[in-house]
């Protein structure tokens, strides 16, 4: 099959990668000066899913039709990354892969000629270098909305473990709790597993997965089951005495293992570059305010996160507590 990559980072260059081990034609774009490496040397996968060398088509935009096209870069990045290969996307499946609410929305009324979808990816990549992606957990990907006999389902099954999801909105909501891990590192320069290990920033982490959940509740969501999480668990989340609801961000640290997991959100603010935040704890607090209410603790957390991308300088643990305040 032709397969399109809009977007060759972490998630991308090892969606990628994946495509080409099991077989397809793969064509990626890249910028800057990603491009030649890539062209040069293919996308370069390593970690929790073996070693891989793949020799890709690379270019600024996708110009040959596509039988699917994956977009894959940063939610503020899509529409205009997936508009400029439009032409190639017509006819196509496009799977948006993307965290926050919104993406899929928004390819859709880029992409009139395609089909959208939805991918919601539970590993964690990271981009060690251009062109070179590192699995650190590796982790299913779900896609929808879907049957599980989607032909789309089965060629992604082939390459990275893949479930089809009827009720997309649910599962992105349920992400958008498995993303409340991606402030903290960002803020900090800790890794995923450091932040719950710290009491303080584990309590933070805690109240603003309460938080979500509980905005997620009142926008009338209801939650999909995805990687341990499920509607009866995170409504017993939101509802528990803090100390109770701590057990959840523990249990999402054991299931990343042991491998250092930056997040994506810490991996941009690495870069220098702008971050996702405002998709991620921002739509909580957008979804919080249409629902006519406020969610003060993902506010705080988007606020640190775009003062960190600014500045540079990480804050220590016991400046986010304090910030965050009340307990
Ligand atoms: N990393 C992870 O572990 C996970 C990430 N996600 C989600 O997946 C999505 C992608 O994240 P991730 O892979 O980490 O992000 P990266 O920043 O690693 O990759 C995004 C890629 O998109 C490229 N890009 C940006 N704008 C354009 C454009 N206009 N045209 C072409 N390419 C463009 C970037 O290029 P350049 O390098 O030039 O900026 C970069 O290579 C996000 O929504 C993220 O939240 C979901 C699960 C896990
Ligand atoms: C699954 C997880 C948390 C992996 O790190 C992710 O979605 C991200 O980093 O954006």
């Amino acid at each position: 099959m032709r397969v399109g990559v809009i977007g060759a980072g972490a998630v991308g260059g090892a969606l990628a990668a994946l495509l080409d081990r099991s077989g397809h034609r793969v064509t990626v774009t890249a910028r800057a000066s990603t491009l030649p490496i890539v062209a040069e040397e293919g996308i370069r996968l390593t970690g929790g899913w073996g070693e891989h060398r793949a020799r890709v088509g690379v270019g600024p935009v996708l110009t040959e039709p596509q039988d699917l096209v994956l977009v894959a870069t940063k939610a503020m990045d899509a529409p205009e990354a997936a508009a400029a290969s439009a032409a190639a996307c017509e006819g196509a499946t496009v799977v948006v892969v993307q965290n926050g609410l919104e993406g899929v929305t928004r390819a859709v009324e880029l992409l009139p000629r395609s089909r959208v979808l939805g991918g919601l990816a539970l590993f964690a990549a990271s981009l060690v270098a251009p062109g070179e992606v590192r699995i650190t957990t590796p982790g299913a990907m779900y896609v929808g909305p879907a049957e599980r006999s989607d032909p789309v389902i089965a060629v992604l099954n082939g390459a990275v473990p893949t479930l089809a999801v009827s009720d997309l909105r649910g599962m992105q909501w349920t992400k958008l709790i498995v993303n409340q891990v991606n402030a903290l590192p960002a803020i900090t320069g800790k890794s995923v597993q450091e932040v719950v290990a710290d009491a303080g920033l584990r309590r933070v982490l805690t109240r603003s997965i309460q938080e979500a959940a509980r905005v997620g509740l009142a926008s009338g969501v209801s939650f999909g089951s995805m990687s341990g999480l499920n509607a009866p668990l995170l409504r017993l989340v939101a509802l528990a005495p803090a100390r109770l609801a701590e057990r959840l961000p523990r249990l999402m640290a054991r299931r990343m293992g042991s491998v250092p997991n930056p997040g994506s959100t810490l991996q941009s603010i690495r870069r220098g570059q702008p971050t996702e935040i405002d998709y991620l704890n921002g739509a909580v607090v957008d979804a919080a305010r249409a629902a006519g209410g406020t969610a003060p603790v993902n506010a705080a957390l988007t606020t640190m996160v775009h003062e960190v991308e600014g500045s540079g300088d990480f804050l220590s643990p016991g400046e986010v507590v304090r910030r965050v305040g009340g307990d």
